[in-house]
């Protein structure tokens, strides 16, 4: 049955006005003042706004990393999610040097099949470059879908590539239109101070923050940032994390350089400081890059308002506290990185960002939603309220008052890094294509809906 919502607060990355939304096969049929359809089922958004679906571009689910695997797998990653008013997902596919590409998309649709309450989509990680590589990945855009290519620079020895394989898929991104990612950091030096600080004895958590100084994420975002610039490609720098790497950005991007970049929740309202929790509680902090010192808060908002940064990603890889983190309780470098955000993205920038005057509304679903579904080929299916767009949309509660904590998170995991956080504003329903995944706060979607998303090429942002 169809639908019509009536009585909101239509907001777009453009827009803000009243309208009401005639929803019939899963899309936005219609968008205007009195619609009216006997057969329809009546949605009443009265005092709620309507947002398009969350879209985020950066989640590890199921994901083998540090010795574990994730505490959050499909099925409960993306239930969490759609209760924190996010649609869409664009999760990292791991591959393995030597086998085909197709083993591990393979693999990842095996992890995500069946499983998934809202759509998804998967970023495809290069790890080496050589022919084999090449000759498949036109049929990867081809068949999967897949349009976005992530190089790490960092965690030598697991996941690290070299700068040659890097230059080579910005040239293959080119040729194919495809959006390259980075994880910038300078991965040789910091394995190099890691081993420094063991040997000296230095094995509590903040030491984890002191391996990886700002200036290591600066230099190698800079590095990427000229790479691409020499291929004449495109970049997208995941989790920036400081002032250092903002500056490259910002110098790239004003040079014509087309290099994007994403920030996550953690780093606008954690700071280093956290890392020294008593009885090894600063495990529960470390993601790479690490969390800063509070001054780099301030330079993340400020790229974030002027657009030098322009999404916001979950980076969600969530690691239990009690068996996972405490697999490097007497040395930094085993604590498995990452933390659970995938819930709290969305109304975190609502809160720390809207409702403090940091960011505009309609800048807002531009950060959270909108440019993501530009910059990864999903748009304008996803990431707007249009005629002919799938209708993923959040009623959001602007003004409720809520703390964020583990006690009532949906997150499959034994703590919430936001744990006491006072928030302004809540999503309330959440529907994917037309139907209720959330319903006045109640989980009412199922695993197995969720759509696997194949994506077009890169045409900017
Ligand atoms: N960020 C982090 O600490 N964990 C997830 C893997 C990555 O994105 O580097
Ligand atoms: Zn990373
Ligand atoms: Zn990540």
């Amino acid at each position: 049955m169809g639908k019509i919502m009536i009585n909101g607060t239509i907001v777009t990355a453009a827009d803000t006005y009243q309208a009401d939304l005639l929803i019939e096969d899963g899309k936005i049929a219609s968008i205007g003042k009195g619609l009216n359809r006997e057969t329809h089922e009546i949605v009443d958004a009265s005092g709620y706004y309507v947002f398009p679906g969350g879209i985020d571009p950066h989640t590890h689910l199921d994901m083998p990393f540090g010795g574990t695997v994730t505490a959050d797998n499909f099925e409960t990653g993306t239930r969490a999610a759609a209760f924190g008013g996010t649609t869409t997902i664009i999760d990292f596919c791991l591959t393995d040097k030597g086998k085909p590409l197709s083993d591990s998309i393979r693999t990842w649709h095996d992890k995500s099949r069946g499983q998934a309450a809202i759509d998804y989509s998967f970023h495809l990680m290069i790890g080496e470059m050589n022919a084999e590589v090449l000759a498949e990945l036109p049929e990867v855009i081809r068949e999967e879908g897949i349009t976005s290519f992530k190089v790490f620079m960092a965690y030598k020895n697991v996941f690290q590539a070299d700068d040659g394989t890097l230059f080579q898929t910005l040239l293959a991104a080119r040729k194919l239109g495809a959006l390259v990612m980075v994880h910038a950091e300078n991965g040789d030096v910091i394995d190099y101070l890691i081993r420094e600080a063991l040997q000296a004895g230095n094995t509590e958590p903040i030491y984890h923050a002191l391996t990886r100084p700002p200036v290591l994420e600066g230099e190698a975002t800079g590095r990427a940032a000229k790479l691409t610039g020499l291929a004449q490609s495109q970049l997208y720098v995941v989790h920036v994390t400081c002032a250092e790497a903002v500056k490259q950005i910002a110098e790239a991007r004003a040079s014509g350089v087309e290099v994007w970049g994403e920030t996550c929740p953690q780093y606008l309202v954690l700071d280093r400081s956290a890392l020294e929790g008593p009885d090894f509680e600063g495990a529960k902090y470390v993601w790479s890059p690490p969390l800063r010192e509070a001054e780099h808060q301030e330079a993340l908002w400020n790229a974030l308002r002027c657009g030098e940064l322009q999404t916001l990603g979950s980076d969600h890889c969530s690691f239990n506290f009690k068996g996972q983190k405490d697999l490097g309780r007497h040395n930094f470098s085993l604590i498995p990185n990452g933390g659970p955000t995938i819930e709290d993205r969305f109304s975190i920038l609502y809160s720390e960002g809207v409702a403090k005057g940091r960011i505009g509304l309609n800048q807002f679903v531009d950060i959270v939603s909108t440019r993501s579904a530009k910059l990864f080929g999903l748009f304008p299916r996803k990431g707007t309220i249009a005629v002919g767009s799938d209708a993923d949309l959040v009623l959001f509660d602007p003004v409720v008052e809520r703390t964020l904590s583990a006690e009532t998170h949906h997150m499959n995991v034994d703590y919430n890094p936001f744990e006491g956080l006072k928030v302004t504003g809540e999503p309330v329903s959440v529907l994917v294509r037309g139907e209720f995944v959330i319903r006045d706060k109640v989980f009412v979607g199922n695993s197995g809906t969720g759509q696997y998303l194949r994506r077009v090429g890169y045409s900017g942002g």
